[in-house]
Formats: C-alpha cells, structure tokens, sequence
C-alpha cells in the first residue's frame, strides 16, 4: 500500500513553463509585492497563486502548512481546478495558442477575484457586523480551507450566516474496516395512509422498521485492522455542523423517537429469525394497504428542466426557466398532491391541478426489487437492500409502491422488474493518503451550492427552523419507505406543512455501532455533505437523535438504471440512451474525483434516474475519500483538443443544442464533414493540432490514492482490487467501463456462474463482445480502453474523466449542456405502479402473496 502525499503537485516539464515560472517569481519579488500589508492587487493575487502552485517548491511541501495564507491559496488553487475542470467539461476548454501565464491567470483569475473580495471582507471593520475580527477571520478562513482538525467539529458550528465553499479534502478516510455480520433489513409491505389518520400526536402510532435477514446477503468485510469503532465516532458523526445540516442529539432526547410520526394500518407481524435485531420503535410499519387515488399523467416534456420542480406539492408561483438556467430552477411548490409534478414544462409546471389539501390514502405493494448486497471477504451476513421504489404523485390520485428485499422475491419479478445479484463488497479498509476524518467542508446552506441555490426546499427547510429551533425528526411525515441498504433505511419523507418531500434515511445508530459500519455512515455523510453537482444528491440536512442519525436528501423518484435497463427491449439500451446515461455518470465521477473522492461502487443500481429523466449518482458509503491534487500536464496528445472540436457538426458559437459541440475556435464546420473518411479526418486533425500550440492541462484527479480495500460488486471489481495490489482512481474507470458494457449489452463481461468464477474471469479472462446486439466501434472501443486490466494503461488513469471525454464515442456531445438535454426516457410513473389499473394492480399484488411469504421467513424486525 503506497502513501500518498498529501501535499500539491504541478507537473510541467517544460522549458517554456519554467521560465515563466521563474518570470512570476520574479515579478512578484520585485514588481508585485504589495506595498502595504493589506493592500493587494488582484495582479498579487494572482502571482500568489502562482507561487502556490509552484511546481517544484509545492511538491516538497506539506500540505498541511501552517502559514494559514499559504495554505488557504493552496487550497484554492487545489479548489479552482474543480471549476477548471467543469469548465473543461463544459467544452469551454482554452482554444487559443496563449501563453501559459495567460493561461495561468485564466484559471487563477477567478480564484484571485475571490482571494480579493475575502480581504475585502477581513480589512472590514470587526465592529461593524458585531462579529469579533478574529471571529472574522476565523468564518473566512474556514470558507475556503478544508479542515484538518481531526475532530470533526468545523470552526464554525454553523450559526452563523458564513457562506461556506467546499474544497478539497486534504486527507484520505481514516484506516476502517467493517465487519459487518448483518445489514439492515427491511419490512415485506408497508403501508402508510396518511389520510385516514392525521397528523397529530393522538393519533400517532408506532412504526416499525423492520430488518430482512436475506440469506443472499453478503456483508462488507474487513480486511484490514481497525480500530475499534466507538461511541467516539457516534460522537463525531453527530458532531458536525453545517447550517442546516442540523445536530438534534440533545433535542433528541427531549423529543425521542416518538416524534416520528407515521401512519399505518394492521402493524406487520414481528418476526423473529435468527440473527434478529431488536429494538423499540417508534416508527411502525404496517403490512396492509390504505388506498390511494392516483391519475397517472404522462409527463409532457416542453423543455426538460433540471430537478427541483417536482417534490414539492404545494402550488407555487410560477418560476420560469431556461435551459441554461434549469439547473437552479425551483419549480418545488406544487400542488397538494402527493408527489412530483408529471408536467415538464419549464414555466408552467407548477400549476397543478391537485386536490387541494386532500388527504390521499397510500397503498404500498412490493413491485420490484433489486439486489444490492453487500459482500463480506471474511464473513457473510444476511439481509438485503432494496431498490427505488416510485412513489408517484399522479395529481389526484396516486398509489405508492413499496419494493421489497429479497431475492427470491425478485427472482419471481423476473422478466418484469429489476434483478440485480450485483453485490457490494464493503469491507472497509485503507488507504493511503493521510486522512483527516475531519475534513468536512460541505456545508447544507443553500448558498454554498449554487446550483440548488433556488430550491424551495431549502426556504421551507429554514422556516421550519426559524419556528422550531432545529430541524428533527419530529417534523417529517414518513410517507413510504424507498430502500433499505446496509447502513440504513431510506423514506419518502414530507416536510410537515410545507409539501416539500425529501428522501430521509434513517440509520439505528446502535446498528452502526455493533456492526461497525459508523465509519461508511460518516464517510457518506461527509461526502455528501461536499456535494454540489446536478448529478449528484444534494444533502439538505442532517439531524441525529441519540438512536437514531438521519440524512435528509433530494428524493428522485424515477427508480434507478438496474430497473430501467430491465424495461428496455433485448433489456440493453440504444446506443445514444446509454451514451447519454455513462456521460452523466461521467461528470459526476470527474467531479467526486475532483473532490478526492474515489466512487468505488459503480454500478446501475446506485444510479437513480430524477423526474426528468436525468441520473443522480447515490450511495456512498463505500467510497474513498483521499487528497487530489492539481497537476498541470502538458498535453501528451495534442491532438486530443483540436480533434474534439473538429467533430462539432455546428460551428455556430451561439449554438446551444446540447449534443452540438459549439467550437471554440475558428475551423470551418464542414471540414471534417467533407473529409468524412477517417483517415483524412485524422489528418486534418492533425495539422490543425500542430497550428495550435497545446496547452498544458490541469488534472485533477486522484491519481496517487492507494487502497487496499476490497470493495465494490464482484461484477464491477476491478483487478487489481481482486488481486489486492491496492488500488486508486483507476478503478472508477473500470467500473465505468463494466457499467457501459452492460449498459450496451445486458449484462457485465465477467460474470461467472458464481461470485468466485467471475473473480477469476476479471482477472484471468479477456474482453469478448456479444455478437448481439450490434454495439459500434467507437463504443467497444471505449470499453476496450476501459477494460484494460493493468490499471496504469487503463483509460482515464493518467488525466482522469478529460481524457475519457475525448474519446470518439463522446464525440459531438455537449458536456456543458448535457443536463439540459433531453434524456433518452422520462420516468413513468404509470410503470412503477401508480398508475396502473386497478385490475393490474391486484394481479401484481395477488401474484407477490407468495413472494411475500418467503420474504416474511426472513424478517426481522428492528424497530427504531
Ligand atoms: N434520494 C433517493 N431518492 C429515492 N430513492 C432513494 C434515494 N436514496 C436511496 N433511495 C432508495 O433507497 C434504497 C436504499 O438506499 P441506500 O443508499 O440506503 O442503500 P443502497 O443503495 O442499497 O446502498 P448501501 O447498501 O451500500 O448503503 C436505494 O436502493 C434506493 O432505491
């Protein structure tokens, strides 16, 4: 196992860099230096920066100096990349042959603006905002430097107004292991009718949450030593802050967990098989149905606006959006209807016809399921986790559907919903690169994360909290439970009052503790605190009781790709569909790499597919968390850039079709066009590339973070995880190369008759295609680049998602736009049951009495 430095590295071997290195140097010894103490320049700012990402000095420093203005511009630089890199992703590359300082200041420009209006902020008189200077400082400090304090505590506990930008982390996850020998389960059929009983304490009942034993649960293992995972970690899980990411430990205890308030019929039996984990609950889960009314409206797609619009029920004002600007669109209030709008069109959508204020009854059946275990090296556990469930929000009426865990049951699904054998390796184990648990930049306010900055939800979330003091427990409404993993539980939760739904996962602290899985709770939660992408979930907040840790999330209600895969014809997608689909994955993981995080645990079942049809990339809890680095590569290929711009059918620079790329610099569109013979095309490329000088590249990818982790599905594993030669970013890389394989063809390459044969098959087998369906080069070819079993010639090793990116199967797709793109299917919700008629609908029911059956044989009940 490799250590990684945690320090920052430029890479520039040439000579032209050095001089203008050396020129920056210079400048800034004897022309930029500020004058004053306080007094810089945006020009300062930016020679600062250069001498923070000096190249050779860098790479010899700790990345943990204690010079604290040092470190910050570090950091920023180690931050600007991400924006760099979105950049990159956005096709709005550096076109011009400019000089690298140009260049330089073209990604340091922002940071400097930054660095500039922080000093404005600091040299602001303390007395002013009543805030002491050091406290000042301290809130600034904290905006742009990740924390290494071990502890977990942020500086700030979050009360004040500091906007809070999330960086880097410095430092890997701390050595831990799992050994887990039991996950959470969960119950066969729930039903939670919110009409017949109202929300009121009276009438409150009791909820169960109930656990599966599924003998096809495999449970993460530990591989390597650990520490002893202890109520110290419960404490630090707990212990972290932001906004309103909300710490209700204390207020937990005053209102216990009787404050969830859950409606149910006919409680589900306790069952007890071995193994069992019991608990008092205050949540119950009940196995009848209450009904609920549903009309399925097929959504009508105007133009797809991204997220936000469709989980909040109340009727809202009309907020009009753009293509461009659908990203921050918050179409949240709707109607008091149960659920998403189905309507798509980006200014209208709010407008729904619902049954004001009518209380809908819900009836929660079991309709699809899929595996998605856990495995353990050295011991198995049994349980399984579910998958999405759709509970729809049809306007009037709708019924919500409940899926349920386990295989047999799925495995009688068969031909009709999702069956998934694909299991997660959770051992727990580590790395590398120094970590500092406490890294924890995210914060939940709405203004760190921009492009949720509009949601409604967060507005609904303060007022709540304006009124209440912090967000609990107490004020959700447990509407159906949506999935069961190996940490927790997943619901379908409403915001009391407010119509804004939410997914609430909820874990049993103790659970985690006794199964030592604390460590992949707080890694999600730190992760996901970090996040701000349209593809990945945003965190609204995080509140724990004294049992029970719970993450409030952005509800995507469209199942996930495993089950929309399952409905395809010849279940593969089209080519385009599954273009689309990997390219989403794609930025998601350039960015969680970005952020130092290594996914590890790619697969479609934690894809999830929004209202619009867009992904969101899920579940954490195994992923590594290490330092990346900014490097600045000068581009081996050159060829790369041009080439990619050459492929635009569009030369037209206002062009905003998303899968048109709007070319940055001037080359008659047709060129490649006429030249349509490969071979020409690539010289043209070629002589193009020689007219442009190459620009150097900033990487950001981790490529040093080493892990000897086993973790992933065994049909995702990359080799040398298999091998336990330890492992880094690479293995994103084969994973998304498993992913676009079974995408395109049903099923993943390796895959043996058992989880053993397939170990064996990653390793020892080669690539073969199916012969059908018919896949094209470009994409066999990517696979192939993807699949390459020694990790350092892999694909995306060296320069991460960029160089994915500009492969030919991508060619032509707008990476920046691509979120406005129409995506290849909209969910429906008559397909996950909502909508479905009647007499359907009890066939389905009456056809999984016996799935049920089986599926109550290994219940358990855990009841929070
Ligand atoms: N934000 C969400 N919106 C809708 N459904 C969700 C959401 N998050 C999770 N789910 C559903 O809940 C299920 C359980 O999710 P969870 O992340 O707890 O477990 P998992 O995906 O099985 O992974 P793991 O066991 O590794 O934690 C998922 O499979 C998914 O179907």
């Amino acid at each position: 196992m490799d250590s990684v430095p945690s320090t920052s590295e430029i890479v520039e071997c040439t000579d032209e860099l050095d001089a203008e290195l050396k020129m920056a140097e210079y400048a800034k010894n004897h022309q930029y230096m500020p004058k004053s103490g306080n007094k810089y320049s945006i020009e300062d700012d930016i020679n600062r920066l250069f001498e923070a990402i000096d190249i050779r000095t860098s790479s010899r420093v700790s990345g943990f100096s204690s010079e604290i203005g040092r470190d910050a511009l570090r950091k920023s630089a180690m931050k600007r990349p991400v924006r760099v890199g979105s950049s990159q992703a956005s096709g709005i590359g550096i076109s011009e042959p400019v000089s690298l300082k140009q260049a330089l200041r073209g990604l340091c420009i922002s940071q400097a603006s930054e660095m500039a209006a922080m000093k404005k902020r600091l040299s602001k008189p303390a007395g002013s905002s009543g805030v002491s200077e050091a406290g000042t400082i301290k809130k600034l400090y904290r905006a742009v430097v990740v924390e290494a304090n071990g502890s977990g505590i942020p500086l700030n506990k979050g009360k004040g107004n500091l906007v809070e930008i999330s960086l880097v982390p410095e430092k890997i996850m701390s050595n831990s292991s799992d050994k887990m020998t039991e996950s959470l389960q969960v119950p066969n059929n729930e039903v939670l009718n919110q009409n017949s009983r109202p929300l009121d304490n009276a009438t409150t009942e009791k909820a169960m949450i109930t656990r599966l034993s599924s003998p096809d649960q495999i449970v993460p293992l530990v591989l390597e030593s650990e520490s002893e995972v202890s109520k110290a970690e419960l404490k630090k899980l707990n212990s972290i802050d932001s906004s309103s990411i909300n710490h209700a430990a204390e207020e937990a205890l005053e209102i216990g967990c009787s404050s969830i308030q859950v409606y149910v019929e006919n409680p589900v039996p306790h069952m007890e098989p071995k193994g069992k984990l019991h608990a008092e609950s205050s949540l119950s889960v009940s196995g009848a149905a209450g009904k609920v009314k549903s009309v399925c409206e097929t959504p009508r797609l105007i133009k797809p606006v991204f997220r936000n619009k469709s989980f909040i029920r109340k009727k809202a004002k009309h907020e009009s959006t753009s293509a461009v600007s659908s990203s921050n669109s918050c179409n949240g209030c709707l109607s008091n209807d149960l659920g998403p709008s189905t309507s798509y069109s980006d200014s209208q959508t709010q407008k729904h016809a619902s049954g004001n204020g009518r209380k809908e009854n819900m009836k929660v059946s079991s309709v699809s399921s899929s595996t998605n275990h856990s495995i353990e090296v050295n011991s198995t556990m049994e349980g399984s986790s579910f998958k999405s469930t759709l509970s729809s929000n049809c306007n009037n009426k709708s019924k919500a559907l409940l899926t349920k865990a386990d295989d047999r049951s799925r495995s009688r699904e068969k031909g009709e919903f999702s069956q998934s054998s694909k299991s997660s390796i959770g051992e727990y184990s580590c790395s590398t690169t120094t970590s500092d648990e406490s890294n924890i930049s995210g914060s939940s306010r709405s203004g760190s994360r921009p492009h949720m900055s509009k949601d409604l939800r967060w507005e609904a979330i303060r007022s709540i909290q304006k009124q209440h003091g912090n967000l609990s427990l107490r004020h959700f409404k447990l509407l159906k439970k949506l999935g069961c993993g190996d940490i927790g539980t997943v619901y379908l939760a409403e915001l009391t009052g407010t119509h804004c739904l939410f997914a609430l996962k909820v874990m049993d602290n103790d659970f985690l503790l006794s199964r030592k899985k604390m460590p992949r709770a707080q890694t999600e939660k730190e992760i996901m605190q970090m996040l701000d992408h349209p593809f990945l979930p945003t965190l609204y907040a995080y509140f724990a009781t004294e049992k029970l840790s719970c993450l409030l999330m952005e509800y995507c209600p469209g199942g996930d790709l495993h089950v929309l895969r399952q409905k395809q014809s010849g279940r593969s997608f089209s080519e385009q569909a599954a273009r689309f689909y990997v390219a989403e994955v794609l930025l998601a993981l350039e960015y969680l790499h970005m952020l130092g995080v290594v996914y590890r645990d790619l697969k479609p079942e934690n894809i999830l597919v929004r209202e619009d049809g867009h992904i969101m990339l899920t579940d954490f809890d195994l992923s590594l968390r290490c330092a990346v680095n900014p490097v600045l590569l000068k581009s081996a290929s050159p060829v790369a850039e041009p080439a990619e711009k050459m492929s635009s059918p569009c030369s037209e620079s206002s062009c905003i079709e998303p899968l048109c790329l709007n070319p940055s610099f001037q080359v008659p569109c047709f060129t490649p066009r006429l030249l349509s013979l490969a071979s020409k095309s690539r010289r043209i490329k070629s002589e193009l590339a020689t007219q442009i000088s190459p620009m150097p590249q900033v990487v950001v990818e981790p490529t040093s973070a080493r892990s000897n982790s086993f973790v992933g599905t065994h049909e995702y594993l990359a080799p040398e995880i298999i091998k336990g030669e330890g492992h880094g970013n690479a293995v994103d890389w084969w994973t998304f190369g498993i992913f676009l394989f079974e995408l395109l063809y049903g099923r993943t390459p390796f895959k043996g008759s058992g989880n053993d044969e397939t170990l064996s098959n990653v390793v020892s087998h080669s690539l073969r295609f199916p012969t059908s369906p018919i896949v094209s080069f470009h994409a066999r070819d990517l696979i192939r680049g993807l699949l390459v079993k020694e990790p350092e010639n892999r694909l995306g090793s060296v320069k991460g998602a960029a160089e994915i990116k500009q492969h030919p199967f991508f060619e032509g797709l707008n990476w920046a736009l691509i979120r406005c793109a129409i995506p290849p299917e909209m969910p429906r919700f008559c397909d996950t049951g909502i909508c479905v008629p009647t007499a359907a609908l009890q066939k389905k029911d009456s056809s999984k009495g016996e799935e049920l059956q089986c599926t109550e044989d290994h219940m358990e009940f855990d009841m929070f």
